[in-house]
């Protein structure tokens, strides 16, 4: 018998995409302890066990979560309080901070994920604000609304400190990849990171639609904070399985995105993930994605490639990238939007 569909046509994901199965957490993802990091910035004295570690969660997985990881847990709660207070505004008081053509910071709630609308209202502040238009005519300013009351000092102290830690988790997977710790960090200069706060009302068809359709991340890692509801599944690279990655109080989960599975040639994986809604509880999250300037220009790198093991990708340029991204993520295109496979040399 068919169900109800309560939810407008353009949440509904086709047959193929819609969150039947879900594998428990029981073989989830690795769990990975940071306290054996000094508390001071340089991860160059990571023991040996660390980076392997590391090595094998971003070449398995491509996910992993992370605790004593130096983000203090009030600031957590601050960041969630502010979070949950905003997305609780009237429409017409979000809207007022609503994103446009020009300007892609700042409150949405229409976005979608391969031509599918995401069940999610997300809200964008780009970590480091730029007076000029980016090479790719993003403009990088943020809007801030006006309530709640310290919400732009909350998530300005949010993204210095989880910027931190992104950076302390960049040099780590440098160094578990055998370059030097610093080696990826001229990447991130002008860097164009971004700090997305989702939210995820309830919805009468959790098996119709998606939060976040199946995706990847594009840019080099991502630092995610999710509350306790659950709902991030992650594809299990072995057998294709979706996998409920388990809320950890205070942890965050980190993913490795394209650039990292370019960099290192295939070494490392992108995997895919998506975001599953329910009935009952609403959800919130918050990822931080760290992303190479738009002048970047990505490939595989010469340290990681050699002639057993070419550059399994064609270069190109990370802003770019994002912008053809964005434009698709914005409304409902006719074409399929733009994946790394698209720059896959033939082998
Ligand atoms: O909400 C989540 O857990 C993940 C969201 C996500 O994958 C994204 O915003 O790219
Ligand atoms: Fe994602």
């Amino acid at each position: 018998m068919g169900q109800t569909v309560l939810v407008d046509q353009a949440f509904v994901q086709p047959q193929e995409h819609r969150p039947k199965t879900v594998v428990s957490d029981a073989d989830g993802i690795p769990l990975i302890d940071l306290s054996p990091l000094s508390s001071d910035s340089d991860v160059t004295s990571a023991p040996e066990t660390l980076l392997a570690q590391v090595e094998a969660a971003c070449r398995d997985w491509g996910f992993f979560q992370v605790i004593n990881h130096g983000v203090s847990p009030e600031l957590l709660r601050k960041a969630e309080a502010a979070q949950r207070e905003f997305f609780a505004l009237p429409d017409e008081e979000k809207r007022k901070v609503r994103q446009d053509e020009q300007n892609a910071l700042g409150y949405y709630e229409a976005e979608h994920t391969k031509n599918v609308r995401d069940w999610k209202e997300v809200f964008d502040i780009i970590a480091h604000e730029q007076e000029e238009i980016d090479v790719v005519g993003l403009v990088l300013r943020n809007k801030w609304p006006l309530v709640p009351l310290g919400f732009r000092e909350t998530f300005e102290e949010y993204a210095k400190s989880v910027e931190k830690l992104a950076f302390r988790l960049l040099e780590l997977i440098a160094l578990s990849l055998n370059l030097p710790s610093k080696k990826l960090n001229i990447f991130f200069e002008k860097a164009n990171s971004l700090l997305r706060l989702n939210y995820y009302r309830p919805c009468p068809n959790p098996d119709l639609v998606l939060g976040v359709g199946c995706h990847r991340d594009p840019g080099a890692l991502t630092v995610l904070y999710q509350d306790n509801t659950g709902g991030l599944d992650v594809k299990r690279q072995f057998d294709g399985e979706w996998i409920r990655v388990k809320p950890i109080a205070d942890a965050f989960i980190i993913n490795v995105g394209d650039t990292f599975q370019v960099w290192s040639n295939d070494k490392y994986t992108s995997a895919e993930h998506r975001v599953s809604v329910n009935s009952e509880k609403d959800r919130i999250s918050i990822p931080f994605f760290l992303q190479p300037a738009s002048c970047t220009n990505v490939r595989p790198l010469e340290e990681l490639t050699d002639e057993k093991n070419p550059a399994k990708y064609n270069e190109y340029s990370y802003g770019e990238f994002i912008r053809a991204r964005k434009d698709g993520n914005l409304k409902k295109l006719e074409v399929q939007n733009i994946q790394i496979d698209h720059f896959k040399r033939a082998q």
